[in-house]
């Protein structure tokens, strides 16, 4: 539904250094594709590209190089007309919300339906539906000031669906809000996804917002996609350092702080392993530890644990000392692989320390 192929961004800067244009390279030759019906999320650091990615989605910037196409539509290659009427296929929603404030709830719903020339008795058969769908009915006639921050962000989405578009642009559009008003508007984002099979692209910097909609997630960084997966994928073993870094954030699961000071690289004739271990499904019940001394003769000593959900998955996550001689410790982590259990050695720690 959503496809970018070699898409780069360069943003000329005013005034020049040592003579020389200045500019700042935002996206760099990104390739990207979203199927129709999933929801899709861009995760990454202030200033990585992120706002730049979902703006050349519909244009809003131009890519300097690179094809941006939209229900089989390359969008680049069209007029300023077509790409005008290519647009109402696409909503989007923002950060801030961007409501009119002179206008009521309603008619800041009807206003693309107005710009778009539908005459008058559609527009209200249209946007009552909506306004239904969002939870607002009751606020038809109030004005964005008199409503909360969760339910002028629905009046945007409202909007946003009023021209019944195929894929719905978020742009950082919970981080304005509190943790229960972002489950809410998060929950109503998943079930219009649900309902109209409407392609969502998010970005965030929030896991959470991750966790709780996406199907997919891309990780971005200084212009570039360095990691994409499955959600549940991601949230078990990221394959990337920012990933991963991400995640730890997130679940806050380090080894305590002066065990990381004591790790080393590499193992030493009288060292223990330092391990991460996640894992999923069956083994998340299965009685691991005991397995571990009976089966490999390693004593584990748990440093940090805890199960999360991911959307219908169940998590397991621990950091553990594996403790016991070399060639059994080797063992047990043969073992925990074996088991299909995501297994990273964080380092190893003296024995005796
Ligand atoms: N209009 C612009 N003119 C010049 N530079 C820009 C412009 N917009 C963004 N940039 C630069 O491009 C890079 C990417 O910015 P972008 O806003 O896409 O990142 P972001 O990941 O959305 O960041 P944030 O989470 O802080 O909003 C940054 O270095 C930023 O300073």
């Amino acid at each position: 539904m959503i496809r970018l192929h070699n898409v780069s961004k360069t943003y000329q800067l005013k005034g020049r250094r040592d003579g020389v244009a200045r500019s700042v390279q935002a996206l760099k030759q990104v390739d990207f594709h979203v199927p129709a019906g999933q929801i899709h999320g861009v995760i990454g650091l202030s200033g990585a590209g992120k706002s730049t990615l979902i703006r050349c989605v519909n244009l809003l910037e131009r890519p300097t190089t690179g094809t941006v196409t939209v229900d089989g539509r390359e969008l680049t290659g069209l007029s300023r007309q077509a790409l005008n009427q290519a647009r109402h296929g696409m909503g989007m929603i923002f950060q801030h919300f961007n409501l009119l404030t002179n206008r009521t709830v309603f008619a800041n719903v009807a206003l693309p339906l107005e710009l778009m020339g539908m005459p008058r008795s559609e527009i209200r058969s249209r946007v009552t539906p909506l306004l239904e769908l969002v939870g607002l009915a009751d606020k038809a006639s109030q004005h964005p000031a008199q409503l909360s921050g969760g339910q002028k962000q629905r009046v945007a989405i409202a909007r946003a669906l009023a021209s019944r578009p195929k894929v719905l642009l978020c742009d950082e559009a919970t981080s304005a809000l509190d943790p229960q008003t972002t489950g809410s508007i998060l929950a109503l984002l998943r079930d219009i996804n649900q309902q109209l099979g409407l392609t969502i692209l998010l970005i965030t910097h929030e896991m959470e917002v991750v966790k709780s909609i996406c199907h997919r997630v891309s990780l971005i960084s200084d212009g570039e996609l360095v990691e994409e997966a499955e959600v549940g994928d991601f949230f078990t073993s990221p394959s990337t350092h920012l990933g991963r870094e991400f995640l730890n954030d997130f679940l806050k699961l380090e080894p305590p702080r002066a065990l990381i000071e004591r790790l080393e690289e590499s193992p030493g004739p009288h060292t223990h392993p330092v391990v991460r271990l996640a894992f999923r499904g069956d083994a998340v019940a299965a009685p691991l530890v005991s397995r571990l001394a009976r089966e490999c003769g390693v004593d584990v000593s748990i440093l940090q644990a805890k199960v999360e959900s991911i959307q219908e998955r169940t998590l397991g996550l621990m950091i553990a000392e594996l403790m016991g001689p070399a060639a059994k410790t080797r063992e047990a982590l043969d073992y925990l692989e074996s088991h299909d259990l995501k297994v990273e050695v964080l380092g190893h720690v003296q024995r005796d320390a």
